[in-house]
């Protein structure tokens, strides 16, 4: 089966609008002002309107305060959260909303662990670890160090691109990609024919 793909850090509705005629199964709108891809509940909005029903809003977020989430959940309409930072398992979950949780990896980083310790987590996202950096590196890993007995689903992440996300999902067999820098024109500006190249490749992996 074809993994899920998401593709986040969208800024522009007309990216949203080709992120789904191209076969998106999610968007990822990123609420961190470090971030080049940070939107502001305006934007978001106007992202999110420009979709059509059954695709995915996820809204990511690096160590946020609770009431910057709760404002974000109460303004916005958001199906799942994804958590970049440190944030604890009880924190993830106390808005009743399914989560994801990203796992920056480098060798010695146990996935199983991390599984265990988010078990009621929707899905660990796998991401590169890079020092100094949350995410939306570009940045790939080894994906070797992933194991294949996670017992929650794993989204792969970090620097896919279209040119190596069919031998990604060949190799690894993840559940869903999720994609950022990689299908860019700039940041936080998505191309639409590297979206298309990327979800093709999705398919061409799975096959
Ligand atoms: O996109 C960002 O700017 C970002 C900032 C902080 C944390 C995570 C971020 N993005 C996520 O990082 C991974 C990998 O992105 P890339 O494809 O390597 O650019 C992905 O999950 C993004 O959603």
């Amino acid at each position: 089966m074809r993994p899920r793909i998401k593709i986040c850090g969208l800024t522009r509705p007309e990216d949203a609008r080709d992120a789904a005629r191209l076969g998106a199964d999610a968007i990822g709108l990123v609420f961190y002002d470090k971030s080049p891809r940070n939107v502001d509940i305006a934007a978001a909005r106007a992202v999110i309107a420009a979709l059509p029903p059954f695709v995915s809003v996820v809204a990511l977020f690096v160590n946020p305060a609770r009431e910057r989430v709760d404002e974000i959940l109460a303004a916005v309409a958001v199906d799942i959260l994804q958590f970049h930072g440190e944030e604890t398992p009880e924190f993830c979950a106390s808005f009743h909303r399914p989560y994801l949780k990203a796992v920056r990896v480098k060798p010695g980083v146990d996935l199983v662990e991390w599984a265990d310790r988010y078990k009621n987590a929707r899905g660990l996202l796998a991401d590169a670890f890079v020092e100094g950096a949350h995410g939306g590196t570009g940045a790939t890993f080894d994906w070797r160090l992933i194991p294949d007995n996670l017992p929650i689903p794993l989204i792969l992440s970090g620097g896919l691109t279209p040119d190596n996300v069919a031998d990604a999902v060949r190799r690894v067999r993840p559940a869903a990609v999720d994609v950022s820098s990689g299908v860019e024109a700039g940041k936080g500006i998505k191309d639409a024919e590297r979206m298309r190249a990327f979800i093709q490749g999705v398919t061409d992996g799975s096959l």
